[in-house]
C-alpha cells in the first residue's frame, strides 16, 4: 500500500468517524434535555420532602440494558461503562451528587465510587469509616461509599460495627477486581528496599510475594494504601504497596505489578444513603439479625430462607454489644424486601429472633 492511499482511506474513515461522533454529540444533548425533564417533573410532584434524584434501580435497569443489546466489538462491560458515564452527566445536570469515600484521594474506595457513580459525581475523601457515615447522617452529602469484604482477607468489621449505631440504609453494591504493586518513588534506591508500607488487609493479600521477594523488610500497616503511597515522599529505603490510582495521584513508578497472592482478588463496597430503593428486577438486600442463645437459634435463623427459597450469599457473625442476646448476624441474600417470599420469611425468622433491622434492598452490581 503507498502512502498516499492509505492517506486516502484514513482520511475517509475519519470523515465516517466525524459523521457518527456528529449524531452521537447530537442523541447525548437530546437525552440530557430528557433527563432535565425527568428533574421538572420530580420537583412538580414533590411533597415538600427532600427530592430524590439519584435513582439507582433505574440506573441498573439502564446498565443491564446497555448490556444485554450489545452486538460488539466492544464488550458488554465497556459498553455499559459509557452509558455509565453518560448517565452520570445527566445526573450532574439534574442535580450535582456529593459521595463521600473512605479516603484519602487514591484509595480502592476512590476508585469504586468513580465506577459506581461516575466521573461527574462530586467525591470527597474520608478518615475513617465512621465518618463516611457521619458525614450521610449529617446531610452533608448524599451518599457514601465503604469496603465490606474482601475475598482473601474477608470482612470489613469497621463497616457492619458502623451499621449496628446507624439508622442509614445500603442502597448499592459495587465490586472492584483489587490489582496491588509494589511503588517506589524517584528517590528510592530499589537494591535496598528495607520497609514496605500498606494498609494491613494490603499486606496480607500480597503476603506470600512479600515472604518470597522482600523476607526480611519491615511491613508498616497504616491506615489506607493511599496513605502508604504518601509515606514514601523523601525515603530512599521504603516502597508502598498499593493500587493505580495511588500511583497516578502520587507521581510513583510501580517497580513490580500485579503482586497480590490470589489473582481474582476483589473488594466489595457498599452505598450508603438515606433513602429505600425500589425493586430493579435483579436485586439484594441485607439485614442484621440478633438470636438469644439459646439451642437451635442458627437453625431458626436460617430455616425460613431455606422454606422460602431465598439464596442467601453471606452470613457473618459479629459479637454484640448488648446483654440482651448473644448473636448478632450480618445477612445477605438474593431478592428485594417488597418480594413476597422475603417478606414471609423475614416475618418467620422475625418470631424467633430478639432483635431484626433491615439495611436495605438494593441492585445487585452490574459493573
Ligand atoms: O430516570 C430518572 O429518574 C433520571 O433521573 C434519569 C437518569 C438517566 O440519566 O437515565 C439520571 C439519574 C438517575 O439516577 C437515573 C436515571
Amino acid at each position: 500500500m503507498t502512502q498516499d492511499t492509505e492517506k486516502l482511506q484514513l482520511a475517509a474513515l475519519r470523515d465516517r468517524i466525524d459523521d457518527i461522533d456528529l449524531k452521537i454529540g447530537h442523541l447525548i444533548s437530546e437525552r440530557a434535555r430528557c433527563a432535565q425533564e425527568v428533574a421538572e417533573v420530580k420537583k412538580a410532584n414533590s411533597d415538600g420532602s427532600e427530592i430524590v434524584y439519584y435513582r439507582p434501580e433505574r440506573e441498573a435497569q439502564v446498565l443491564r440494558k446497555a448490556m444485554e443489546r450489545n452486538q460488539g466489538p466492544l464488550g458488554d462491560e465497556e459498553m455499559a461503562r459509557l452509558f455509565r458515564e453518560i448517565m452520570s452527566a445527566c445526573l450532574a445536570l439534574e442535580h450535582p451528587i456529593k459521595v463521600a469515600f473512605l479516603g484519602p484521594e487514591g484509595t480502592f474506595t476512590e476508585q469504586a465510587a468513580l465506577k459506581h457513580f461516575g466521573h461527574s459525581a462530586v467525591t470527597r475523601p474520608m478518615s475513617a469509616i465512621d465518618e463516611v457515615f457521619r458525614e450521610v447522617e449529617s446531610g452533608a452529602v448524599q451518599y457514601g461509599v465503604v469496603p465490606v469484604e474482601n475475598s482473601t482477607e474477608g470482612v470489613v468489621n469497621h463497616t457492619l460495627d458502623s451499621f449496628m449505631d446507624s439508622n442509614l440504609k445500603i442502597c448499592g453494591e459495587v465490586v472492584l477486581r483489587i490489582h496491588q504493586h509494589l511503588l517506589v518513588s524517584e528517590v528510592t534506591k530499589t537494591d535496598s528496599i528495607t520497609r514496605i508500607y500498606s494498609h494491613s488487609q494490603s499486606l496480607a493479600q500480597c503476603r506470600k510475594w512479600l515472604d518470597a521477594h522482600y523476607p526480611n523488610a519491615e511491613r508498616v500497616a497504616v491506615n489506607s494504601n493511599a496513605e502508604a503511597a504518601k509515606r514514601l515522599r523523601g525515603e530512599w529505603n521504603a516502597a508502598a504497596i498499593a493500587g493505580e490510582m495511588a500511583a497516578e495521584k502520587y507521581g510513583l513508578t510501580k517497580f513490580a505489578e500485579n503482586i497480590e497472592d490470589q489473582p481474582d482478588n476483589s473488594t466489595r463496597f457498599l452505598i450508603i444513603g438515606t433513602e429505600a430503593v425500589a425493586p430493579s428486577g435483579v436485586d439484594k438486600s441485607s439485614v442484621v439479625i440478633a438470636m438469644r442463645n439459646e439451642p437451635g437459634a442458627l437453625h431458626d435463623l436460617l430455616a425460613p430462607f431455606q422454606t422460602h427459597k431465598i439464596d442467601l450469599t453471606r452470613v457473618e457473625t459479629r459479637p454484640a454489644r448488648s446483654g440482651n442476646w448473644n448473636y448478632v448476624f450480618f445477612i445477605d441474600f438474593n431478592g428485594h424486601k417488597d418480594d413476597e417470599r422475603v417478606q414471609a420469611a423475614l416475618n418467620e425468622v422475625s418470631q424467633k429472633a430478639a432483635d431484626i433491622k433491615m439495611l436495605g434492598s438494593y441492585p445487585q452490581g452490574v459493573l
